[in-house]
């Protein structure tokens, strides 16, 4: 009879308990997952009521006691954050037990110290569920992908602030209403602003880029801006010029070099990332030569991220059933440091708002100042008028940043323009994008 492989489960939280009801329920899945046994949970308070059921004993907050556990052979680390989750991760690594984890905050800073250490130790690390929850990206990146040259990454990575900007522009509903939404529905990180300021997405992105790019991206090196300053009133307009407000997470080479970024984005309407809503994700990837593939679905949530979880774990089941070797297309490959290019050097569009007092030559009087910086400007529209105040909406063709940022900077000294405000400055998809 072959022995069943035991795992130690670390959280019990939104994706620890959708976990655990899989495991728990192997009925018409894969039969790979009646071999396999949780031996413990861990948590941080035995008081709290719990959706699943363990036997006496299992759950236990002695969280160093399940990693040093030496009839335990995998461990599933769900508890999020830092630490102490990096610390239990490279000692269980180091008690020779294969890893599962979705916890992208620490495979985007410590994957390679953590993949280092696994190689050592000849165990796998596998992460699906860390970038777009259920769906697979992370594995066709590593295997079926790998054979072509990416040339880039587009991606809507972070399920909550999809939710909330479908919210905001569908029912003009309030940003902090919807916010605690996400957060009862399990969507939102422990601390809202990793999402709600583009951190988890850049946590992500630097991960998919690491694999794809075949360089170490240095997450510090990412630029990121979230939601915070995206109105209902800016999605509406950017619904008047054709596009869709989305929080791209990009990756790209070209001849300046790799970029990666994190921004909000208007996205034209017969973009196939403009009509990704709700919860759901969506990664484009193009390589050379396989053109353009996309992965969507939900990219956050308890039984979707769970998915992920399990079919990692099955994997390492199979694997270790089969081999004692680790398979190299199932290892992640550790990579030398990469540079990115700074974000000064994009060159990208852009749309702005712009506020001011209605008086005569005050669009004449913007064209100008952005011509004189060479930025090239596809349209300029006064699109309300209140009270003798303009509202001017401007969208660039393809433009450097840094002349974009200099002509922005000098408006506010023109002398036909009053009481100026720009509420709103976002990139919208490259042209070639
Ligand atoms: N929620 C989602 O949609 C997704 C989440 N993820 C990632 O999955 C991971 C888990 O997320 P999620 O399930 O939402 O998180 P939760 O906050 O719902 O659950 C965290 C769990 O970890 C336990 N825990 C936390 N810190 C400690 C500690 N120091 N010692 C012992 N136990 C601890 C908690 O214990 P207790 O129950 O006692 O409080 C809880 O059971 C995170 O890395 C997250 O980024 C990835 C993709 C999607
Ligand atoms: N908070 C994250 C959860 C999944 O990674 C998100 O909203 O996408
Ligand atoms: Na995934």
């Amino acid at each position: 009879m072959v022995e069943a492989l035991k795992i130690g489960l670390l959280g019990l939280g939104t994706v620890g308990t959708a976990t655990a009801e899989i495991l728990q329920s192997p009925e018409r899945r894969n039969p790979v997952l009646n071999d396999i046994t949780i031996a413990k949970v861990g948590v941080s308070n035995l008081e709290k009521p719990r959706q699943v059921q363990f036997p006496e004993g299992v759950l236990t907050t002695d969280l160093e006691g399940i990693v040093n556990d030496p009839n335990i052979d995998v461990i599933i680390e769900l508890i999020g954050g830092l630490e102490p989750a990096r610390s239990l991760i490279l000692q269980a690594i180091a008690k020779g037990k294969h890893i599962v984890t979705a916890n992208k905050a620490v495979i985007s800073r410590y994957g390679e110290e953590i993949y280092h250490a696994a190689e050592q130790a000849g165990v796998y690390v596998f992460i699906e569920a860390a970038v777009g929850g259920g769906i697979p990206v992370i594995r066709p990146l590593q295997q079926a992908l790998s054979v072509n040259r990416i040339q880039s990454i587009l991606g809507i990575i972070n399920g909550t602030t999809n939710f909330i900007l479908t919210k905001m522009g569908a029912e003009g509903s309030d940003f902090a209403e919807v916010l605690t939404e996400a957060q009862e529905l399990g969507y939102a990180e422990a601390d809202p602003s990793a999402d709600v300021d583009g951190y988890d997405a850049a946590d992500k992105i630097t991960i998919l880029a690491t694999l794809a790019f075949e360089e170490q991206v240095n997450l510090e090196d990412v630029s990121c801006e979230g939601i915070r300053q995206v109105s209902a009133v800016d999605i509406k307009y950017a619904k008047q010029l054709g596009f869709e407000i989305k929080l791209l997470a990009i990756a790209q080479r070209d001849e300046t070099g790799l970029q990666v970024r994190v921004h909000p984005t208007l996205v034209p309407k017969d973009h196939p990332l403009a009509s990704i809503d709700g919860v759901n994700n969506a990664i484009l990837v193009e390589g050379d030569p396989l053109g353009q593939v996309m992965f969507y679905g939900p990219g956050a949530g308890g039984g979707a991220t769970a998915s992920a979880v399990v079919s990692d774990l099955m994997n390492i089941a199979a694997m270790v059933k089969t081999t004692a070797s680790v398979n190299p297309l199932m290892k992640i490959p550790q990579h030398p440091a990469g540079q990115l290019v700074p974000i000064q050097e994009l060159v990208t569009r852009f749309y702005a708002r712009i506020i001011c007092v209605d008086r005569p030559g005050v669009i004449g009087n913007l064209g100008t100042c952005f011509g004189k910086h060479n930025v090239s400007l596809e349209s300029i529209v006064q699109i309300d008028f209140n009270h003798g105040i303009a509202e001017v909406v401007v969208v660039t063709h393809n433009v450097k940043e840094e002349n974009f940022r200099k002509a922005l900077a000098e408006i506010p000294q023109l002398e036909a323009i009053d009481q100026i405000q720009i509420p709103s400055v976002l990139r919208v998809l490259r042209e070639n994008l």
